[in-house]
């Protein structure tokens, strides 16, 4: 007979949330009304009516993690929006045309794109009113959106330096904006778009899963690649193999709060499965290696990523619908940015994707150490506030739940962001319920890192695997670092070959490789990162580059530290600061 089992002392660090708080309103999120026959589809401004979403449970729905497909939806992704949307869709086929070489041109320069982008400007405004009953339609009207956006924005010839933002036509901006505001996410083409809501699996019919049904075709394309569509299809491949990463945490989460003889061994193996699954997402990510061209990446693919604020303070910026009134309110209502109007956001980056994030919470990898005298202080920096629901819009909401932002570019090479800052940044990029998973998860710590500490001495295989977890981490880190290193870094010293040229249109006006043109050409993020110098180890030196690197690295040891018992030989507690 199984002993009885009863919860452990150790404080399970449970906050009681104050009535009002969101995490405690009543589940509205699945209700079906006349108006959304499937359910209202969204928890923002406009939609929830002051509804949110029930998001007490950690195996809720309502975040939108499937237990199977972890942050990938577990549905098919919509590949083309329904003949009331064609405008949009025929405008997207257009741009990316048949085959490599056959679409527009990253910087334009030809009649072609500007037929197009004449195109795009007298194109009628659509309405997105029939797209609200279906989540997946609102997913995909964003991503071929967003697709059309940087398109547009990037097919421009070289800019001479512009002191006004450029106008986003309003056939674009205007649906963009609601679309946006419906699922959560900023105007702009993110990691959910380029990812999450971009692929097929094997078999499309039936959940992506590993290894019966990996996600296999991605579904829209800048430069129709193999290499784009592997950045696309290897990330999700990372998502996949991080639906078992959760599904542990889950389970361990569960043995943590009984925290006695039996849950402590089983938290042992939950933790040793763990390292192994992240050594898993460090494979898939290495593979980029073998399976993308790093020229094509960084030349052809990464430039047409580029935001509204790329080049930091200097940005051009972009100006929303036929004013800047849609964006003044998209941006008042997220609390986010007043006034930077279309500098605000960043193009997409793997560090958007919620997976490894969700591993340093439940790791408790604390980044912010940093900002103690023990690392690095951030220059000073504007900062703003992000809500993660608009029920909260007075001043009364629980601190907890705003996060301080920092909107400063990671390639403004005047400013050295912390990975704190970047994650919160981050946060921003994410479907609203997945930001919402993150900030539950860290509103509500584990209290694995005190359950490990206070039994280190007497279940020291606990510990060890809690460190075997972190080791892991950290070696997902360097080989990122390595990817890093031969997509970014090394590309940008070297000439790109004649074949990826010809598709740049370089070699219609240039006899010479120069980097400069390059960068006039937009198809480089940091100008520093060309001028920096190489060191024989392949890191970046030079402003930005060192600021990239160092980044990384720091994020690195903010792993490392939090292990318990194996860095300094000792053990030593995070939480005393020893
Ligand atoms: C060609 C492939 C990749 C390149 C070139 C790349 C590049 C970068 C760069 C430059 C950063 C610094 C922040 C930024 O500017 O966005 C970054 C951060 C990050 N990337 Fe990647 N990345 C790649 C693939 C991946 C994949 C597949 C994952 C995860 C599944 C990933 C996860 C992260 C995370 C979590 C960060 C934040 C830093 C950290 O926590 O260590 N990246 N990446």
């Amino acid at each position: 007979m199984l002993p009885q089992r009863s919860p452990s002392p150790i404080p399970t660090h449970r906050i009681s949330l104050p009535p009002g708080h969101f995490l405690s309103l009543p589940p509205s999120y699945a209700d079906q009304t006349p108006s959304y026959p499937s359910g209202i589809p969204s928890t923002s401004a406009h939609t929830s009516q002051g509804l949110a979403p029930n998001v007490a449970s950690l195996a809720s729905a309502d975040f939108e993690v499937d237990v199977r497909t972890g942050f990938l939806p577990a549905e098919r992704n919509v590949d083309r929006l329904p003949v009331e949307w064609d405008l949009w869709e025929e405008a997207l086929r257009a741009a990316r045309g048949e085959d490599v070489g056959d679409g527009l041109r990253l910087g334009g320069g030809r009649e072609r794109e500007a037929l197009w982008r004449k195109g795009i400007e007298s194109m009628p405004i659509l309405s997105t009113t029939n797209l609200r009953i279906s989540l997946p339609l609102l997913r995909r009207a964003h991503v071929v959106l967003a697709f059309l956006l940087h398109f547009y924005v990037h097919t421009f010839p070289s800019p001479t330096p512009r002191q006004t933002p450029l106008p986003i036509p309003a056939s674009i901006s205007n649906p963009l904006l609601t679309v946006s505001s419906l699922l959560g996410l900023p105007p702009i083409l993110t990691y959910a778009d380029t990812v999450l809501y971009n692929f097929h699996s094997l078999d499309p019919s039936l959940p992506p899963a590993l290894p019966s049904n990996p996600p296999k075709t991605a579904l829209a394309s800048f430069t129709n690649t193999r290499s784009e569509e592997q950045f696309y299809i290897i990330s999700a491949l990372c998502e996949i193999a991080g639906a078992e990463a959760l599904r542990l945490m889950r389970q361990s989460l569960d043995e943590l709060f009984l925290a006695d003889e039996l849950a402590l061994r089983r938290l042992t193996v939950y933790l040793r499965k763990l390292a192994r699954q992240i050594d898993r997402i460090a494979d898939v990510t290495s593979s980029m290696i073998g399976e993308i061209v790093p020229e094509e990446f960084y030349h052809l693919i990464r430039p047409w990523f580029r935001g509204g604020d790329a080049d930091g303070p200097d940005s051009q910026g972009w100006l929303f619908g036929s004013s800047d009134q849609d964006l003044i309110t998209w941006e008042a209502e997220n609390k986010a940015g007043r006034g930077k109007k279309g500098k605000l956001f960043s193009g997409p980056s793997a560090g958007q994707s919620s997976l490894i994030h969700a591993i340093d919470i439940f790791l408790t990898v604390d980044h912010r150490q940093r900002s103690s005298p023990r690392g690095p202080q951030p220059d000073v920096q504007h900062t703003d506030e992000i809500s993660t629901s608009s029920t909260e819009t007075n001043g009364d909401s629980p601190a907890a739940m705003r996060i301080t932002l920092d909107h400063t570019p990671i390639s403004d090479a005047k400013s050295q962001p912390t990975e704190a800052t970047f994650v919160e940044r981050m946060l921003q990029y994410m479907p609203l319920q997945h930001r919402t998973f993150l900030l539950h998860l860290s509103t509500n710590p584990t209290p694995l890192r005190s359950v490990v500490v206070a039994h280190a001495e007497s279940h020291p295989q606990l510990a060890d695997a809690y460190d075997t977890a972190l080791e892991a981490l950290k070696g997902f880190r360097e080989r990122h670092m390595r990817v890093v290193s031969v997509f970014i870094v090394q590309q940008a010293r070297r000439t790109p070959s004649e074949r990826v040229r010809r598709l740049l249109g370089q070699m219609d006006s240039i006899s010479e490789y120069d980097p400069s043109s390059v960068i006039d050409n937009k198809l480089n993020v940091s100008q520093e990162l060309v001028r920096g110098e190489i060191k024989e180890d392949g890191e970046l030196r030079g402003t930005g580059g060192t600021a990239l690197f160092k980044f990384l690295k720091m994020c690195r040891d903010d792993t490392t530290r939090a292990m318990v018992s194996r860095s300094a030989g000792k053990l030593y507690d995070l939480e005393k600061g020893e």
